[in-house]
């Protein structure tokens, strides 16, 4: 043993003397070519491809690099015992690296690689335009040579891919406002941002479980679907109605949309909007992997079908005349903008929207979702809910037994187990009748989150009220109906006619109401 600790002392010796000598003796171009013959010779002899990737080509930045780092950081790699830790800007995540001159392995498709990061001091810079970094740093990728020309490329556009994916995800997302009008900032750029951080996922979002499991799935079909839409020749978009009353839920499922997906919102705002090349401009701006939003549909601008707007000479469905109607309409405005402006889209319609949800510009940018919201989806022209424009109604609901179970775990952080069976008995028994919105049931329990058990009996007595007063107003209408028919049925029967001709006042009535309906038929709707 003895002997062989002296063996491999005098071998260091002896290596370490080799080393003085080439450095000493050897003058440093001399050194560096023999290095250079050395490494070609290792590269025949090797059954290895090796690939440098610096952190700066030249001047620039080289964007694989940043690649590469990213992708390392991602859990899957992250299987090194030494790692560096990074937090980049506008970001709240801390990502790992791999730490200065250590090595990681990795797999693609069966085939195993060797990252090794280098990290070398900088020989000191003469001067330059532009400071280079003091440590020169790169990557070294390592891969059989036979795997080559099978993994290479596809190895490398996986890692751009998944790079930009946790740059996404790292990044805080963005919502965008057109409140500004048509102007722009400084940059040219028409919208407006601020950090999108609304806590609303799908987790919390109170609707029935199985609606939102066919959501969640379809939304995922869309983000993972760029062979599908390209295979089948369509846009990659898809488009969402949202619809239902005040308080169910639909500005809380975009912002769960977003935050499942990782996209960004641009929340349009059609009443700043003046033209259809201004809508297009807006939009045109967008970044794919977004959610275009359209609140309110309904009412925030007068949309009208483009027939209706050539038939109706630029009257909206009510036979107003309307201010901002298709350019195919011949409303005054629309002429008056025409005359001035020689051009015949100075006003933003429906037409101008759809072309964008599923016309020739909706393939404008890619993996884009359309979202409108109405509280009346009877209001909504036809041309909107056409089959193939929104690909999916959505109907929020008002709170269902499952909802209010999911709002209770919500906000008093109870399971099933934890609320008596009486209870939930009571609140199935009269949640359907009751018809009251996951906003009204929220702010019933966040009243009374400090005490469970208040909370629970403020919601029965909230919930049996309501539903009492639903009953009533039910009987009343079904008595007002029975009503309005007996009338109608007395009208419609000339017997009875006959018989209140002979009684006296009622006589008269008739003869009115018959003249009612013979001039006003449209209006009454008596016939
Ligand atoms: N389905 C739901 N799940 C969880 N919380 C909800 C739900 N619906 C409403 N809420 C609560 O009520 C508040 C208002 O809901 P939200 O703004 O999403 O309703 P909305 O349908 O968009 O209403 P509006 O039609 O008036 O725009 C939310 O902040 C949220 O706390
Ligand atoms: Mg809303």
């Amino acid at each position: 043993m003895k002997e062989l600790w002296t063996t491999m002392a005098s071998l260091m010796g002896v290596l370490a003397f080799c080393q003085t000598l080439f450095h000493t003796v050897i003058p440093p171009e001399l050194r560096f070519v023999f290095l250079k013959l050395f490494q070609r010779l290792f590269t025949c002899f090797s059954s290895y491809c090796y690939y440098e990737i610096t952190e700066i080509d030249g001047v620039n930045t080289n964007e694989l690099y940043n690649a590469v780092q990213l992708y390392l950081s991602s859990s899957t790699a992250t299987t090194s015992n030494r790692l560096s830790l990074t937090r980049g800007l506008n970001s709240s995540v801390i990502t790992f690296g791999l730490a200065n001159n250590d090595r990681l392995s990795d797999v693609f498709h069966g085939v195993p690689v060797v990252w090794e990061h280098i990290v070398t001091p900088r020989q000191s810079q003469t001067f330059s335009w532009r400071p280079l970094p003091e440590e020169k740093r790169g990557f070294t990728l390592r891969i059989n040579k036979r795997d080559k020309p099978r993994i290479l490329e596809d190895y490398l556009d996986f890692i751009t891919e998944k790079a930009n994916e946790i740059r996404r995800k790292n990044q805080d997302r963005l919502l965008y406002t057109n409140s500004r009008g048509g102007s722009l900032d400084s940059r040219g750029h028409p919208w407006e941002s601020v950090p999108f951080k609304h806590p609303s996922t799908f987790e919390t979002l109170a609707m029935d479980p199985e609606k939102k499991k066919l959501i969640m799935s379809d939304l995922k079909d869309f983000a993972d679907g760029q062979a599908f839409y390209r295979r089948t020749g369509r846009a990659w978009k898809r488009g969402y109605l949202l619809y239902g009353p005040p308080g169910t839920g639909k500005s809380s499922m975009i912002a769960a949309m977003a935050n499942f997906l990782g996209y960004d919102i641009y929340d349009l705002e059609l009443t700043e909007v003046n033209t259809n090349s201004e809508l297009r401009k807006l939009l045109m701006k967008t970044s794919s992997k977004s959610i275009i939003v359209i609140e309110d549909i309904d009412c925030s601008i007068s949309l009208t079908n483009r027939k209706k707007n050539n038939g109706a000479g630029g009257r909206n469905t009510d036979g107003v005349p309307d201010v901002r109607s298709s350019p195919g309409g011949i409303s005054p405005v629309d002429l008056r903008d025409q005359e001035i402006n020689g051009s015949n889209n100075n006003s933003i319609t429906l037409s101008g929207l759809l072309n964008f949800t599923d016309g020739l510009w909706s393939c404008c940018g890619s993996e884009r979702i359309f979202v409108f919201t109405t509280n009346h989806i009877e209001k909504l022209d036809p041309a909107l809910l056409r089959s193939g424009r929104m690909d999916m109604h959505v109907f929020m609901s008002y709170c269902s037994f499952p909802s209010v179970k999911i709002l209770l775990k919500n906000y008093l952080g109870c399971d099933d187990g934890d609320v008596g069976k009486g209870v939930l008995e009571e609140l199935a028994a009269v949640i359907d009748e009751a018809e009251m919105t996951p906003a009204d049931i929220s702010e019933v329990l966040i009243k009374n989150r400090r005490d469970n058990e208040r909370a629970l009996r403020e919601l029965l007595v909230a919930l049996r009220s309501r539903a009492e007063k639903n009953r009533r107003r039910r009987m009343e209408a079904e008595v007002e109906e029975m009503a309005e028919e007996e009338e109608k049925r007395a009208l419609d029967s000339p017997m009875e006619v006959g018989d209140v001709a002979t009684g006296g006042g009622g006589g008269d009535d008739v003869e009115v109401n018959y003249k009612k309906g013979g001039d006003g038929e449209e209006d009454n709707g008596i016939n």
